[in-house]
């Protein structure tokens, strides 16, 4: 099993800290969320795992290894940082094949990869033909030549229409589903909501949030109800009695855990208490990004 271990990650350029003393781990058999605005540090965090910038100070090693000291890097890491860096006078098929030659990769992986990404009908076509949703896969086709158990990719989704983003993500999942630890970045909660089973934010630099995603959601409110009725404190003490906890919400409604929906529901008709409203909640998971991260964007927009 191969985890990925961040210990104190610091890089400045100039006077400026981008990263700041940043500690987390990306563990196998899930996909990681490393979330944060636009210019957090994420894609600088991702060149210091493998080995494209210099640490200012810490260390991030893979499986116990620092990247330069990985013999067949590949075999242990597959990374995509940047889509657009395909050759495009080369077919796709070439492309794969040069990097698994240079790589000392067998010649089969380059099938098996094209296979895997859908990419199979196209692999004889110039990669600079290929809309940005293909170019993404051949790029992930990329990162699988030497089956690597550790995976990192930034934004991988940008600019890709619905069906892409789809595709990616249940790709993300299926590596995560084999037991790889797959590390994905984006400055967008709502995409990571469905993609990660963890996630890390920063903002600044700075490691801001290192959850589960569920606990994320529960913490959220996801799993309450909210219940409205013209006798909110009768109410609550039959669902109390329940063995449900109720606080008060916005505008005499009751917010209730412990109890699905169906069972309030129930006990309503049971005691004869006309209810106005019983909705299940989800949690809003951009506005706890957006209150986690209030501190650090960079750019407010200003009311001129
Ligand atoms: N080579 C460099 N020299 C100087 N400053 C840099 C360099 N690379 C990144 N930075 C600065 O470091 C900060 C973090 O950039 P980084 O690209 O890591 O952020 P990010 O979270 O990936 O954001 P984005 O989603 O916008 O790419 C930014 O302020 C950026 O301008």
């Amino acid at each position: 099993m191969t985890t990925i271990e961040v210990r104190g990650l610091t890089k400045r350029y100039g006077s400026e800290v981008v990263v700041d003393d940043l500690s987390f781990s990306v563990e196998p058999g899930q996909v990681t969320g490393f979330l944060g605005p636009n210019g957090a540090g994420k894609s600088t965090t991702m060149k210091m795992i493998i080995g494209l910038a210099a640490p200012t100070r810490g260390s991030v090693t893979i499986g116990g290894r620092r990247y330069r000291e990985l013999p067949v890097p590949l075999t242990e890491v597959g990374a995509l940082l940047d889509a657009g860096a395909v050759h495009g006078a080369r077919t796709a098929y070439d492309h794969l094949l040069a990097l698994a030659v240079s790589n000392g990769l067998p010649r089969r992986r380059v099938d098996e990869v094209l296979v895997r990404t859908g990419l199979e009908g196209v692999a004889r076509k110039r990669a600079g033909g290929f809309s940005l949703g293909m170019r993404q896969r051949l790029g992930i086709a990329a990162t699988l030549l030497g089956d690597p158990r550790v995976l990192i990719f930034d934004e991988p989704v940008n600019g890709l229409d619905p069906e892409g983003i789809r595709w990616i993500r249940d790709f993300m999942r299926s590596l995560a589903a084999e037991g790889r630890a797959v590390l994905v970045s984006s400055h967008l909660m709502s995409e990571m909501a469905q993609t990660a089973d963890h996630l890390v934010v920063i903002g600044r630099g700075r490691l801001i949030a290192d959850m589960g995603m569920a606990e994320l959601m529960h913490a959220n409110g996801d799993g309450t109800v909210l219940v409205r009725t013209a006798d909110p404190g009768g109410f609550a003490r039959h669902l109390t009695a329940a063995g449900g906890t109720v606080r008060d919400g916005l505008q005499s409604a009751l917010v209730v855990s412990g109890l699905s929906s169906s069972e309030i529901g129930k006990l309503a008709a049971y005691h004869g208490v006309p209810l106005s409203e019983l909705t299940p909640q989800r949690a809003s998971l951009e506005e706890a990004f957006m209150e986690l991260t209030k501190d650090s964007i960079e750019y407010q927009g200003a009311t001129v």
